[in-house]
């Protein structure tokens, strides 16, 4: 089934019906993207959410994908992380590498998750710095209109409260223009202490997918999307808008239930 495609300025919607489809989609999407990228600057670099995503992008690690994409090409650093040890149960590292990077042949020394034996505040800018290195090197572009990076892709879950990455509706790491990576120690879904890129480097991305499913994400993805007036101004989803970059999302029907559809 073809997915129902909604197209709202730079912003593109892709509806499906099941999560099988949704799946295909996105692994489909992804390969196109990586195909541009490589064609540009001869790598891939793309940044990981933790939560549902993971296994939503599963289809890469399947035929044809997984025989279609030169992985070595592939540069993996992570949007948001929470401050555990890698192996721990709530690690976005430890979920991606579980449940995807190890059925693929990435290179290992282009995984760059954070250093998990220091505080968050020294993991956020320790992570900052690598990421300060490669954009240097141009292994990750910089930003046409900025001095921020620019990633080829970045791929974020949303939380039924709207949260992106590990930002949190009202939240003063929500209003951080200066740093690239910022820490929290009071995230309101467990674990308390996260890393997370800020809005300025979401938004100089070249590519942005956000993915939502299930009815409990409808409301969230309501107030991302439509024109709500001032109520839906304090979710952190709905700040989500590149710069210059595309910004796509990928629903099921559960979590369009309530979107408005636009033309
Ligand atoms: O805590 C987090 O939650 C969001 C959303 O997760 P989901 O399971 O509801 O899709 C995730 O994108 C983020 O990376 C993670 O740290």
């Amino acid at each position: 089934m073809v997915p129902e495609v909604l197209i709202k300025d730079r912003m593109e919607v892709r509806i499906h019906e099941s999560l099988e489809e949704l799946s295909i989609d996105l692994a489909d999407q992804i390969e196109e993207l990586y195909e541009q990228s490589i064609k540009d600057h001869g790598v891939f670099a793309v940044a990981l959410s933790g939560g549902s995503i993971i296994s939503l992008m599963r289809k890469l690690s399947e035929a044809p994908y997984n025989k279609m994409i030169d992985w070595s090409k592939w540069y993996i650093f992570w949007a948001d992380e929470r401050v555990v040890a890698k192996n721990h149960v709530d690690s976005n590292y430890k979920l991606a590498k579980d449940h995807l990077l190890t059925k693929l042949p990435i290179v290992p020394s282009h995984f760059y998750s954070i250093n998990d034996s220091v505080t968050a505040e020294e993991a956020a800018s320790e992570y900052e710095f690598v990421i300060r290195q490669l954009v240097k090197t141009r292994t990750i572009n910089v930003s046409d209109i900025s001095d921020c990076p620019k990633f080829d892709l970045i791929l974020l879950g949303v939380g039924p409260d709207g949260h992106v990455a590990s930002l949190f509706p009202n939240h003063p790491a929500l209003e951080e223009k200066s740093e690239w990576v910022t820490f929290i120690t009071n995230s309101p879904k467990p674990p308390l202490e996260r890393i997370t890129f800020t809005l300025p480097v979401i938004n100089s991305a070249a590519n942005v997918i956000v993915v939502a499913t299930g009815g409990v994400k409808a409301e969230a993805v309501h107030m991302a999307i439509d024109d709500m007036g001032p109520e839906c101004q304090d979710s952190p989803a709905r700040m989500i808008q590149p710069s210059v970059g595309k910004l796509m999302w990928f629903l099921d029907d559960e979590a369009a239930s309530k979107l408005t559809r636009f033309s």
